[in-house]
Order: structure tokens, then C-alpha cells, then sequence
């Protein structure tokens, strides 16, 4: 019989968080994995997105300056991509398990599941931990409709060989309208077919609207009110039929219409712990209805969004609850920025609405200098300040927004109001220098 003190499921970046920390406090510790070492960021997710996205905000920074002087047409090759994209993505799984190993951390291949008695099942072999911490994170959902084996995955289109000519997304979340930019960037003729009226779902409309039509003018075409109904293959492609009978023709269909997490395999029904569609219940410590089963990220139902910082807090905080034997305060989550990445970036932190009509204001940055100095092609944001100079929010859309929104991230979350912020010398002309403009 394999006993340890915590058995953690899934080794992504809330799990392997965990287990370090863990293993930090002296901890035997054990970390199941069945896929990939590493989970979705570095895999399938975030990190290999956004190195193929690093040459789409380069060729669209070059230009963004075109009408400055700045000339030559900058093409991005697929393959040439791609490979840079594996050279980073391929040595993932080793390396993250060779360094939890150096580390302490014993790592076991296989799908975990719960048996009755209470302990683990992986690869038909026991495993019993004094605590078990799900971190089993969530995966695509490919569309319940005839002919879905006819639709890709985000995880299939970072392995595609050949881009397909003409390429559709359903659904306009933040996979399709990341993959979108990237494929069309890369010479794609791209669609997005979005199920109801064209918005970013959690954006302001105006913000919203100013990025989708970014994108239609980098050439992405959008289709609003397109619910899939079927899909069929024919000579000329493969023709996704809408409910009201209408038709659009591809070469490859990716379904980006949200992620469900990995739950069933848990069999957690054994032992008692309640899900919902959308994921494991816990309550403010993290603990879900059996007390020796804890669970993180992606893998649990929450208002909180599911990225990976928030699995990595999450695990912090998981570890610091057992090192003091549970006795602190439940999570509290800070403000959480989040970023759709492109060409453009949008952006939100905190408060995005004015609540307090006497007490609060919204200053427009629009003409800051940054967004001149590199002829940024949208420079809107809205940040919400209170009448004690604190900054409580912020909606922003430019080619800086991701560095813009961490600044904003600092003030919000350490209680640096304007006037602490106005006693500092910044860098200049910086990002951050630009923030003085928001004290007049
Ligand atoms: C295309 C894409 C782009 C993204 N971009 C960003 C971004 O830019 N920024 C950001 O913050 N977030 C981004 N995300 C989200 C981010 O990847 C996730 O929030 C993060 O990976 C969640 O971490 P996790 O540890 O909770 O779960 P995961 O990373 O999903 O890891 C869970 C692991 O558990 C394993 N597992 C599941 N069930 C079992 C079982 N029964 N037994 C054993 N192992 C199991 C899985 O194989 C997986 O490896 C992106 C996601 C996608 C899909
Ligand atoms: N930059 C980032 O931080 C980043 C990037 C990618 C993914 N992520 C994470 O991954 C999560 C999942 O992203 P996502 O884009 O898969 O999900 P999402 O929830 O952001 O978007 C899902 C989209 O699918 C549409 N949809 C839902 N049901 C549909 C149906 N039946 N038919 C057609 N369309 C339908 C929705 O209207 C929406 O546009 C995000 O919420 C985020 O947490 C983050």
C-alpha cells in the first residue's frame, strides 16, 4: 500500500504549484498526470498561443507605422511558426516531470479514480493520502451536433501542418477570437460564426465593438445569430448548416464554444463530492463536501475566472491552509485582470461601471502619448477612480493593454491611489509614465 500525506490529481499549474509547495513543508506528496506533464497552459494553452502570437503583434506593430515611414510587407510562414512553437511546447512534459522528481515530488502516469473505500486508483494500482487535491483542470467541448467529427479543437489547430485555406471558429469567446487572429494573420481566410448577437461576453459593448471591428478590417469575417445545427462534408469543403438553414463553407472548423472540466474519470460519485456541469463545488476553503478532498482551477465551479494565475493563487493559498492546519481566513481573490490577446489587446480589471454617480469618475486616456508614439490603431480606456483618488477599475483596448492592465493591477490591489502614485518618478516615456495623465 502506497501512502502519502496528499495525493494531488492533475499536474498542471494549479497541481504542480501545490506539490512544490508542499513539498516545500517537508510533505510526502504524490501528483497524478494522464495527458501531458505541465496541463493546458504551457501544453495547449496559453503559452504555446501566445509565442505564435508574439510574430502577430509584431507584424501588425510594423504596420501600425506604415503611414510613418516604415515599409515592406511582413508575412508569417505556418510551418516556420509552428516549429518555433514546438521547439518550445515539445520539452515541456520531460522537464516539468523531471523537475518535480528532482524535487522531492513522486509523479505516477495514469488516469486517477476514486474507488469506495476512499482511495486513489491509477493504472489499477492503490494509492491512500491523509488529503487528495483535484486539479484536473477542464478540456475543449466539441459540439453535441451530426457531423462534430468533422470539427477541430484549439489543442488540434497548434498541431496543424497546413493551415486550411478557409477556416471557421464557432463561437467568439477568448480561444476563438485569440486563434482567429493568429490564423489570420498567417494567411487564413477566417470566419467567426458567433450563436447570438455579436458581443465579448464580460466586456463593455463599446469596447467590445471597437475590437471586432479591428478585426474585421485586419479581414476576419464575423457572422452573428449562427447557431450550428450540422455539419456535412462535400467536394467544396465542409458546409456547417445553421438552424435557420444557413449555410457556410471551410476547409477546417474549430469549435471554441467553451471548455468543460475533467470531472467524470474522477468518479467522484464513490466518494461523495458534488459537481455541477461546470465543475467541483467547494466551499471558502477550498474543500469539497468530503473533507479530505480539496479542489483547484479550472477544474471547479466559480465566479472567479479560470486562467492560470488564479489556479497558481489558488494552490498558494491551499498550501498555506494546510501548513496552519486550516485554521485562517477563507480565499479571498484579489482583482483579477484579464486579457483577450491579438493584434490589439483587451483588457479588464476590477470595477468597470460607475456605481457611485456622486462619488466616482470615469477618466478617458484616450490621447495619452504612448498610443501616439506607436501609432497605436485604438487607444481606449476607461478608468474608474473614486473621490479619494483610488483607482477601482479599468476597461482598456490597445497594443499595450496587457502591460497597462498589471499597472493598473498594482495600484488596485496595494491601495496606490493617484496621489501615492503621483510621488513617484517613473521612467520616461514609459507605459507607466503615461499614468500621470490620469491625475489632471
Ligand atoms: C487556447 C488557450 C489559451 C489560453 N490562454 C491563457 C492565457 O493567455 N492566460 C491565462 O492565464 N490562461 C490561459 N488559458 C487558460 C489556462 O490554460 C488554464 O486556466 C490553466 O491551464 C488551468 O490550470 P489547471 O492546473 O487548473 O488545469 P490544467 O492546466 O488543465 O491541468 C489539469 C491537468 O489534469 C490532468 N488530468 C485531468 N483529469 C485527470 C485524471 N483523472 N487523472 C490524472 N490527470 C488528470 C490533465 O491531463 C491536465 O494535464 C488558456 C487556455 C486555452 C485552452
Ligand atoms: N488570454 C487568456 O487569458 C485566455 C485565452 C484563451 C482561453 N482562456 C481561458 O479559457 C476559457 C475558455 O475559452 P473559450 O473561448 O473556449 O470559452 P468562452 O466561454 O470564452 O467562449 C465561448 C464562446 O462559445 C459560444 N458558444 C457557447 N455555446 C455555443 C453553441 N452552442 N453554439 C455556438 N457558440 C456557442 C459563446 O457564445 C462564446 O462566444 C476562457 O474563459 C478563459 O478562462 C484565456
Amino acid at each position: 500500500m502506497e501512502k502519502y500525506d496528499y495525493i494531488i490529481v492533475g499536474a498542471g499549474p494549479g497541481g504542480n504549484a501545490l506539490a512544490y509547495a508542499l513539498k516545500e513543508q517537508g510533505a510526502a506528496v504524490l501528483i497524478a498526470e494522464r495527458d501531458k506533464w505541465g496541463g493546458t497552459c504551457p501544453n495547449y494553452g496559453c503559452d504555446p498561443t501566445k509565442i505564435m502570437m508574439a510574430l502577430v503583434e509584431a507584424k501588425y506593430r510594423a504596420a501600425n507605422l506604415v503611414s510613418a515611414g516604415l515599409h515592406g510587407n511582413l508575412s508569417i510562414d505556418w510551418q516556420e511558426m509552428l516549429a518555433r512553437k514546438r521547439a518550445y511546447s515539445d520539452a515541456i512534459p520531460s522537464s516539468t516531470e523531471q523537475g518535480l522528481k528532482n524535487a522531492g515530488i513522486e509523479t505516477v502516469y495514469g488516469s486517477a479514480s476514486f474507488q469506495t473505500d476512499g482511495h486513489l486508483d491509477v493504472g489499477g494500482k492503490a494509492y491512500f493520502a491523509d488529503n487528495y487535491i483535484l486539479a484536473t483542470g477542464a478540456r475543449p467541448r466539441v459540439l453535441d451536433i451530426p457531423g462534430n467529427e468533422y470539427l477541430l479543437t484549439s489543442n488540434d489547430f497548434l498541431e496543424l501542418e497546413e493551415l486550411p485555406k478557409r477556416l471557421v471558429f464557432l463561437g467568439s469567446g477568448y480561444v476563438s477570437l485569440e486563434l482567429a487572429q493568429i490564423a489570420n494573420a498567417a494567411g487564413s481566410e477566417v470566419s467567426i460564426l458567433t450563436h447570438g448577437a455579436l458581443k465579448i461576453r464580460g466586456f463593455a459593448d463599446d469596447f467590445a465593438t471597437s475590437y471586432i471591428k479591428q478585426l474585421q478590417k485586419e479581414g476576419i469575417t464575423f457572422t452573428d445569430n449562427f447557431s450550428p445545427e450540422r455539419l456535412e462534408q462535400t467536394e467544396s469543403g465542409i458546409v456547417i448548416i445553421s438552424e435557420d438553414n444557413r449555410k457556410v463553407t471551410a476547409d477546417g472548423v474549430i469549435s471554441a464554444v467553451g471548455r468543460i472540466p475533467n470531472i467524470e474519470d474522477l468518479n467522484l460519485e464513490a466518494v461523495g463530492v458534488k459537481t455541477t456541469p461546470k465543475g467541483i463545488l467547494v466551499n471558502e476553503f477550498l474543500q469539497t463536501n468530503n473533507p479530505n478532498i480539496y479542489a483547484i482551477g479550472d477544474a471547479l465551479d466559480k465566479k472567479q475566472p479560470k486562467l492560470t494565475p488564479v489556479s497558481g493563487f489558488e494552490a498558494r493559498y491551499l498550501a498555506r491552509y494546510f501548513t496552519q492546519d486550516g485554521q485562517i481566513e477563507g480565499i479571498q481573490y484579489p482583482a483579477i485582470p484579464t486579457v483577450i490577446f491579438g493584434s490589439s489587446k483587451l483588457a479588464q480589471i476590477g470595477q468597470t461601471q460607475i456605481l457611485d454617480k456622486e462619488n466616482e469618475k470615469k477618466i478617458d486616456m484616450t490621447d495619452w502619448y504612448t498610443y501616439k508614439r506607436i501609432a497605436d490603431p485604438l487607444s481606449k480606456i476607461n478608468v474608474i477612480v473614486n473621490d479619494k483618488n483610488e483607482i477601482l477599475g479599468a476597461t482598456l483596448l490597445s497594443t499595450v493593454a496587457e502591460e497597462l492592465v498589471n499597472i493598473l493591477n498594482f495600484c488596485i490591489n496595494q491601495a496606490i491611489n493617484l496621489d501615492k502614485f503621483q510621488n513617484m518618478v517613473m521612467a520616461y516615456p514609459t507605459i507607466a509614465s503615461d499614468l500621470f495623465y490620469l491625475y489632471d
